[in-house]
């Protein structure tokens, strides 16, 4: 497997996180937590179970306030924004969480109308339906409009919740364990269109895995998560180049494909 080079702009952080933190009662999560994402690039978040990765998405996608430190979204300060501005904020932001999130009384199509004509007002149905068309090619759905959430396969599911988020063109992409729960050459079909959505459409994304596959392979750089701090920071090789137990033994305990 090997991914291409993608194109990352350096001198544009579209995701900015100084010092947060964030505990829930006498129980503190994150303790200044520090990463930026550049345009187009994706950025793994590795740690344990109950270390805090989906408390620093939420964070990001602003469903859930930091007690301190520094969150930038796309040039936004989100504990500084209205509900409406932060509404408008995640509206360029695509968040597959683990379950795919879809609606189970809908078909794909509907499922992927639904958000798009919220958004959008006054779109015409022959809009619609070449937007739908399009993201479910793109995703290798377009057989399975028609089909409810139920008739899909775990990989399947996945790929239409993704594709439910690129229905609104995001800039950004929060995956939640994109490859939880399924099998090796599922997986690989799943990171190989991560990597795609970042090719096509330039998006900034942090993904979310236990898999080292999935973050070998998508992640142009991997941050793991320790004792609520990033303690490494840096390409896969640079980062499991260490003795460090905390680090080397996500390493040991994993399957990697290469
Ligand atoms: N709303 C909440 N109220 C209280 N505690 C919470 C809340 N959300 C998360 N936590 C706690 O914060 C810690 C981090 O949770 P989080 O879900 O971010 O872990 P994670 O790293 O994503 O774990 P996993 O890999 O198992 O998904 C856990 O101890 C969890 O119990």
């Amino acid at each position: 497997m090997r991914k291409e080079a993608p194109y990352i702009d350096p001198g544009k952080v579209e995701i900015s996180i100084k010092g947060l933190v964030k505990s829930f009662g006498e129980h503190g999560v994150l303790k200044g937590v520090d990463l930026d994402v550049k345009k187009g690039e994706n950025v793994v978040v590795l740690g344990r179970s109950g270390s805090g990765k989906s408390v620093l998405i939420k964070i990001i996608a602003g469903l859930m306030f930091a007690d301190r430190g520094e969150v930038d979204v796309l040039g936004r300060d989100i504990s500084a924004l209205t509900i409406r501005e932060l509404d408008d904020l995640r509206l360029k932001m695509g968040f597959l969480f683990q379950g795919s999130a879809l609606y189970d009384s809908m078909t794909l199509r509907e499922n992927l109308e639904f958000p798009f004509v919220r958004s959008r007002k006054n779109i015409d149905r022959k809009t619609v339906d070449e937007a739908i068309r399009t993201v479910l090619s793109d995703v290798q759905l377009l057989d399975a409009i028609d089909q409810m959430p139920a008739e899909l396969s775990g990989g399947q599911r996945k790929r239409a919740g993704i594709a439910r988020t690129l229905m609104l063109q995001p800039e950004i992409m929060l995956y939640d364990e994109p490859t939880s729960g399924l099998d090796p050459i599922t997986s690989v079909e799943i990171i190989h269109l991560i990597n795609e959505v970042q090719k096509k459409r330039q998006t900034s994304s942090i993904i979310i895995t236990h898999d080292l596959t999935c973050a070998k392979h998508t992640g142009d750089r991997i941050a793991v998560l320790v004792d609520g701090v990033f303690k490494r920071i840096g390409s896969f090789k640079e980062v499991f180049e260490t003795n460090d137990p905390d680090i080397a033994g996500f390493y040991t305990y994993n399957f990697i494909q290469d």
